[in-house]
């Protein structure tokens, strides 16, 4: 299973500004937890959204069956000989990868299936993933893909609904449109015997789209960045979901949300598999503040780009580059 060798570690140590040296990040025991069926549950989500940018979701109503399912399905995936994993990658950038995370040298004690949800975007490494592992991976795949989409239209309601926008499907509108740009990622860590500090599973980075729903086993490893800096660990859930807000939404909302960056360190002797549903808007969106959130004398932080431009130009960069700023009116000179 492990194909990951630890003899070609030097190429994982990557300089990690944000990691204390002889200290490990402390548990966030506050991650605020919304209750789906809670009647607060939309005022809750918009104060999460502003003050970490990242929730976790019970009561979501998604069958822990179908969650399992997927996961043994993935886990099988991952067992199967590298030669037969192969064939699906290297990714395109869909498909079958491992260590290497997008074009631009970015690396990781990775494996990861990643697929292209948008109808306009055909991917011939997809295709092949499906044609040769069994039929029912593709079925149980699918169901999942539709319960997160679902689940995601709904929290992008309850956001709406919080931020008191009258249309309540504003985001959630670009979200059901046939030709929305959505992706869906199966992330398996191995587990890393010989941690040091500087290796990471999954470099520090935010996600492009309006919001990614996570959902992991019972390891830990996911780490999120506070508003001062500090990163701290996020308790793994394995009943729960988790939601980072992208950059997409950060611009919606004029800066009131915040994409949150985030980062996965292996474990020592537990493998990691996650599953992320990434929500974007079709390629012609214009991705800019939304008018009816902008008080009297507010001014629009960011300029305005079609979802395809954004993507074009934040897919230029590696993976720690701080995307927002392609957004900036007057982008800080400094930013790397
Ligand atoms: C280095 C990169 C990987 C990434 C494309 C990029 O050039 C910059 C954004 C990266 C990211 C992060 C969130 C998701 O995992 C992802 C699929 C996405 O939409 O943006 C990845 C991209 C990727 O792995 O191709
Ligand atoms: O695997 C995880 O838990 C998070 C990975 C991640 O952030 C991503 O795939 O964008
Ligand atoms: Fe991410």
């Amino acid at each position: 299973m492990v194909v990951l060798s630890r003899s070609s570690i030097s190429q994982f140590i990557l300089p990690n500004p944000y990691m204390p040296t002889n200290d490990t990040p402390s548990f966030l025991n506050e991650i605020p937890e919304i209750d789906l069926s809670d009647p607060h549950a939309k005022t809750l989500i918009v104060k999460a959204s502003q003050d970490f940018g990242f929730f976790k979701l019970i009561n979501h109503g998604i069958s822990l069956d179908l969650i399992v399912d997927l996961e043994a399905q993935a886990m099988n995936f991952f067992s199967l000989p590298q030669d037969h994993k192969n064939r699906a990658g290297p990714p395109d950038p869909f498909g079958y990868g491992s260590k290497h995370i997008g074009p631009h040298g970015d690396l990781g004690w990775i494996e990861y299936l990643l697929l292209s949800l948008n109808p306009e975007v055909v991917s011939p490494k997809t295709l092949t993933i499906f044609q040769e592992n069994p039929e029912n991976f593709r079925s149980v795949v699918e169901e999942y893909i539709s319960a997160t989409k679902n689940l995601s239209c709904e929290v992008l309601e309850l956001m709406a609904e919080g931020l008191g926008i009258e249309e309540k499907n504003t985001f959630s509108k670009l979200l059901r449109d046939e030709r929305s740009d959505c992706v869906f990622r199966l992330n398996y860590y191995p587990p890393c015997e010989d941690i040091d500090e500087k290796l990471l599973g999954f470099g520090e980075h935010t996600d492009p789209q309006m919001i990614s729903v996570l959902r992991s086993n019972n390891t830990s490893g996911l780490q999120i960045c506070l508003k001062d800096g500090s990163w701290v660990s996020v308790p793994p859930d394995n009943t729960s979901f988790f939601v980072n807000v992208g950059d997409t939404l950060q611009v919606m909302t004029n800066g009131r949300f915040k994409s949150v960056r985030h980062r996965v360190v292996p474990d020592t002797s537990k493998s990691r598999l996650s599953m992320i549903y990434f929500a974007g808007t079709a390629f012609n969106e214009k991705i800019k503040p939304l008018p009816c959130l902008m008080t009297n004398q507010e001014q629009s932080l960011y300029k305005e780009l079609t979802w395809f431009e954004f993507k074009k130009a934040a897919f230029k960069h590696r993976l720690s580059h701080n995307r927002i700023s392609l957004f900036l009116k007057s982008p800080p000179s400094n930013i790397s």
